[in-house]
Parts: C-alpha cells; sequence; structure tokens
C-alpha cells in the first residue's frame, strides 16, 4: 500500500528521513502517526525509527537535543518543528515514568516492530509513503480490532501497562479487543500492579475521555484491570454502572468526579482518592467543588448564594455531571441565573475589607464574616450593590 498525497506534519518531516538516507541509514515513520494517517485521524505528532544511532543522528543534525540517549532517542529540532528519532530497538521492563528499563538495539525495522504492543500500532512508512506491514496492521484497521503483536501474554509482560493502553485505544478508536488479547489481559491483570501509577492514571483518563469509553470500561472490569488501580478494589458492583452510562465524560475533572459518585465516597475521603491516583491539588479541588456542587442541586434548587459560591466553571462541569448520569437538571436556566447574579466575583461588590474598617468595624474577623453578610444580602437581593445601601445594612447588623 502506498500514500500519496500526505498531510503537511509528513510532508515538513520528509526532509529530516532523506538526509537520515542520504547519510546511509535507514529512517521511517513509525507508530501512532502512520495509525492515525491511515484512520484519518488528527496527527499531533510524528515519530520517527532509524537504523542509525544517537551519536549518528547527532552527526547530521545542526540542533538536537537528548533526550533519552541510552534508550535510542534523540530529539532532532528541524525547521522550527522537533521530532524524536529513535534507534531500533526492543525492550524489556518499563520501570520509570516513561522510559523502558534497558533495551537492545536491533538491526532492522522488522526487529523493532515485533516488540511494538498492537497491530496498528506496528505499522511503518517509509519517505515514499510505502507502508510497512508485517502483522496485518491494515486489516485489522480495517475490522477496527486491537490484537497484540505475535503473543499477548509477550507483550504484556514486556510493559504491563500496555494492558491499559488496549482499552485507551478501544476507547479512542472505538475498536473491539481481539479475544485472545482480552484473554492474555485477563491472565495478567496483575501484572499492572508494578506499574507507576502517573502511567495507569494518563492510561486511565485518555480512556475515561473518549467517546467508547463504556465498552473499554466494561473490558476493564471484566479483564480484572480495575483490581489493579487505587480505589477500585472490590468496587466492581459500584462501577457496573459505568458502562451503562449515555455519554462518557469529555473532561479529566468531571471523569474524576463521576468516578467519586460511582463509587459513593463521602466528602471526607476525596482528598485520600485523589492523592492515591496523584492527581495535582488544582485538579482535587475543582473534582471536590463539581461534587459538591452535584450533591447540593441533587438535594435542592441552588439559590444565588450557592452559585455565586460555585462559580460558572463548576455549575457548566455539574450540568455536564448530571446529563452523564441521566439526571434531570435545567442547565440553562442555572446558567442563566448565573449570569443575572448582581455580584461574580469579590471585586464586582462596590465596597470592600477596607471600607468596613474606615467605618468603625475594628479589625479582626468579624470584618470577613460581615463582608459575607453583604455580599449574601446583595446576591439575595435584600440590598442593592452600592455604598449608601451597604452603609445602612452596616449599621443595622452591628
Ligand atoms: N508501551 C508501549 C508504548 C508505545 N509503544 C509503541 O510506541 C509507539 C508510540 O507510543 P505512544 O506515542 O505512547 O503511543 P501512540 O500509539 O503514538 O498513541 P498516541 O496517539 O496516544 O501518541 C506506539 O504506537 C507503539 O508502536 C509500545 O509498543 N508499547
Ligand atoms: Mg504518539
Amino acid at each position: 500500500m502506498k500514500i500519496n498525497n500526505l498531510p503537511e506534519v509528513f510532508t515538513a518531516a520528509l526532509p529530516v528521513l532523506k538526509e537520515i538516507n542520504e547519510a546511509g541509514y535507514e529512517a521511517y515513520f513509525v507508530g501512532g502517526s502512520v495509525r492515525d494517517l491511515l484512520l484519518n485521524r488528527h496527527i499531533h505528532d510524528v515519530d520517527i525509527a532509524t537504523s542509525a544511532y544517537p551519536m549518528e543522528i547527532k552527526q547530521i543534525f545542526k540542533k538536537t537535543i537528548d533526550t533519552g540517549i541510552k534508550h535510542g532517542t534523540v530529539t532532532v529540532l528541524y525547521e522550527g518543528e522537533s521530532y524524536e528519532i529513535t534507534t531500533f530497538r526492543t525492550e524489556s521492563g518499563y520501570q520509570d515514568f516513561r522510559r523502558p528499563d534497558h533495551v537492545t538495539f536491533v538491526q532492522n525495522l522488522s526487529e523493532d516492530l515485533k516488540r511494538r504492543d498492537f497491530t496498528i500500532n506496528a505499522l511503518a512508512m517509509d519517505v515514499d509513503g510505502n507502508i510497512i506491514d508485517h502483522f496485518d496492521g491494515l486489516g485489522d484497521l480495517e475490522k477496527h480490532l486491537i490484537r497484540a503483536v505475535g503473543k499477548a501474554e509477550n507483550r504484556f509482560h514486556e510493559d504491563a501497562l500496555r494492558m491499559m493502553r488496549a482499552v485507551r485505544f478501544m476507547s479512542q478508536l472505538q475498536f473491539t479487543l481481539e479475544p485472545e488479547t482480552e484473554q492474555a489481559i485477563s491472565d495478567n491483570h496483575e501484572l499492572l500492579s508494578k506499574i507507576s501509577v502517573e502511567r495507569i492514571r494518563d492510561e486511565f483518563v485518555k480512556m475515561g475521555i473518549a467517546p467508547g469509553s463504556q465498552k473499554a470500561f466494561q473490558i476493564f472490569l471484566d479483564t480484572g484491570l480495575s483490581e489493579e488501580v487505587p480505589g477500585f478494589r472490590g468496587k466492581k458492583e459500584n462501577l457496573a454502572l459505568y458502562p451503562q452510562l449515555n455519554f462518557s465524560p469529555t473532561t479529566e475533572a468531571n471523569l474524576w468526579a463521576l468516578m467519586i459518585i460511582l463509587l459513593k465516597l463521602p466528602n471526607d475521603k476525596i482528598p485520600h482518592f485523589m492523592r492515591m491516583w496523584k492527581n495535582s491539588n488544582a485538579m482535587e479541588r475543582q473534582v471536590a467543588d463539581i461534587v459538591a456542587f452535584f450533591d447540593l442541586i441533587s438535594s435542592h434548587a441552588p439559590n444565588n448564594y450557592d452559585l455565586y459560591k460555585a462559580g460558572l466553571e463548576t455549575i457548566v462541569s455539574t450540568i455536564d455531571l448530571a446529563h452523564i448520569l441521566g439526571q434531570p437538571v435545567n442547565g440553562s436556566a442555572l446558567v442563566d441565573s448565573y449570569e443575572a447574579l448582581p455580584i461574580k466575583n469579590n471585586r464586582d461588590l462596590v465596597i470592600d475589607g477596607h471600607f468596613l474598617l474606615k467605618n468603625g468595624i475594628p479589625a479582626g474577623p468579624r470584618v470577613g464574616l460581615l463582608l459575607e453578610e453583604i455580599k449574601k444580602a446583595v446576591l439575595e437581593g435584600v440590598i442593592s450593590n452600592n455604598e449608601a445601601a451597604i452603609t445602612e445594612f452596616i449599621s443595622l447588623n452591628h
């Protein structure tokens, strides 16, 4: 098979491949970019595999970065773009975050493709657009199948994260999992416990926020993978609701909020759960806010002060979340009410703490409390947001 009209991302990289070829080495486009080209999907970056060693690549190009010399990877900067160029290799054992523990350089492309995870990821393309396909990746692309290269069990022993990648690609591409590959995951799911949480989390999130997440999540549960990740052990019954959902979450925060709701985690357990997954403090806060606002709208209609405290971002996320969970919520009414609020943040209030001090309120906690009471009164429409009304309110309440 030959591709004639290559998109810009590839044509821009062609001179790089040609220079490597002219220096006497082989070079190919490999991995996700070739897969996504054939699927007509957006291509974010192109990876290049070569017979040249990193030192040889560094001699060919003026600007390079030593990304992972030991593992065979050099980044080449060319015409304002950067390209990861990796020497043909095989690998086994990923302990650290991104890079394999040890790699063995191999002689040719064929050996390199053999060690890749799935047939659809083991495709290569040369400078002329010829597709190299040793494992019928093209057939599997047509059949919409995720199938391990060779013996699935071996691929998962080389890198157990690949089991999570399998369900992640199912979700992103809306493909099905080939039965032997699925069986190998069921047989080897415990291997996942050796993989760092960060790597698992990245795949889990990619799976969760892609369009085929319900079917992928079902396999994640059925194969036992869910038993190996933080906070999910013994929770299959709770999580079984996920595949029934009508929509996938589209943001990371909503994915976590959804998990917390399905797991029925009480509020005080949210920080621990989020930290087990090595989420950032910012993500933890965002998720806690969404869950809190979801609980609030599930029990009563929010008043203006509730809307003010939640803020637009949390409100919009929570509406999406309710939609995903099939909970009735009048989203546009909530957003309209928010938009109509007389103040949306501290700066919108005509007075501040200094104003209270100038008006005889002694410094101390009372200042903050009174400010909050004033905000509440303004939001509830009890007083207008102007100095005269607020001054009168203070004299009545002090
Ligand atoms: N655990 C892994 C990770 C990667 N690969 C190989 O390295 C390529 C590039 O890896 P990566 O960029 O992580 O994945 P992509 O398939 O490119 O997917 P994405 O579009 O998410 O980048 C993959 O296609 C696959 O051939 C692998 O065999 N095993
Ligand atoms: Mg990639």
